[in-house]
């Protein structure tokens, strides 16, 4: 079952071609990873992904409709985005944040934040132990698990993440990893964008990679990875090492 589905979507920002001609196709139960070099174009693509602009030109569908006929409150319930950046939180208490994810669901205050979605979404984020110190005082690793914990809450089909681990340490990055990994067993459908291409390879059942606002490949790590890519986009070299910890390592 595909549950967001973009065609040669294009943007363009002023005189610039931020987003060419992009598509991408996410099916229930995998987890497509965004990769690219900085400023490919791939938070831009979320957002429209995310129905938050409209493309210039393109289809988006979530679920069975196109993207503009979607109601925001519906789109809320089948789609969570968390933001690359999302700033610095209000001063309320974690478990109230994460509570807001019940909103499109119709439930706020004392009925949302006792909710069985907000605790599981705690729990399984690591968070239960910070639910009362207030959001603003996390450091950017909590605050991360926070954003994720509230698109969980919300329990929404299709989760969309911008750049979820980039202020995580390894071990947080991978139990994150995990988890986006754990949800696709309950039918979720994930888009993360990743710098990490380790974490990648390993977690994502494709990739698809942009440079320059354009797709330029898109399948299986192995495929899509190669020696001539890493140079050619990432201006790279991969260097094969026998018996190390990690078999291959990255040079200039
Ligand atoms: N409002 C804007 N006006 C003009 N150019 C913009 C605007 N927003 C983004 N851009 C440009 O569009 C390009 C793509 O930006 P985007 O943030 O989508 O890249 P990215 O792949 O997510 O990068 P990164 O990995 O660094 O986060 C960049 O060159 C950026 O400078």
């Amino acid at each position: 079952m595909i549950l967001l589905q973009a065609r040669d979507v294009s943007l363009r920002r002023g005189d610039r071609a931020v987003v060419s001609a992009a598509s991408l196709t996410l099916a229930k139960g995998r987890v497509i990873g965004l990769i690219g070099p900085n400023g490919a174009g791939k938070s831009t693509f979320m957002r429209l992904l995310a129905g938050l602009e409209p493309p210039d030109c393109g289809d988006i569908r979530l679920l069975d409709r196109g993207m503009g006929q979607v109601p925001p409150a519906l789109r809320a319930r089948q789609l969570a985005f968390i933001a690359q950046d999302g700033g610095t939180p209000p001063p309320m208490p974690v478990r109230a944040l994460v509570a807001l994810g019940r909103l499109p669901h119709g439930q706020v205050n004392d009925h949302a934040a006792r909710h069985p979605a907000v605790d599981h979404a705690l729990g399984v984020t690591g968070l239960l132990n910070l639910h009362t110190r207030p959001a603003s005082h996390l450091s950017g690793g909590e605050r991360a698990r926070m954003h994720l914990a509230r698109a969980l809450a919300t329990d929404t089909p299709v989760i969309l993440a911008d750049e979820p681990i980039a202020a995580l340490d390894p071990a947080h990055a991978l139990s994150m990893m995990q988890l986006f990994r754990q949800q696709t067993g309950q039918g979720k459908g994930i888009v993360i964008v990743l710098h990490d291409l380790v974490l990648a390879t390993r977690f994502c059942d494709e990739l698809v990679l942009m440079d320059d606002g354009a797709v330029i490949r898109h399948g299986p790590a192995m495929q899509v990875l190669d020696d001539d890519i890493m140079r050619t986009v990432y201006g790279v070299t991969v260097r094969r090492v026998e018996n190390a910890v990690l078999p291959w390592t990255l040079c200039r």
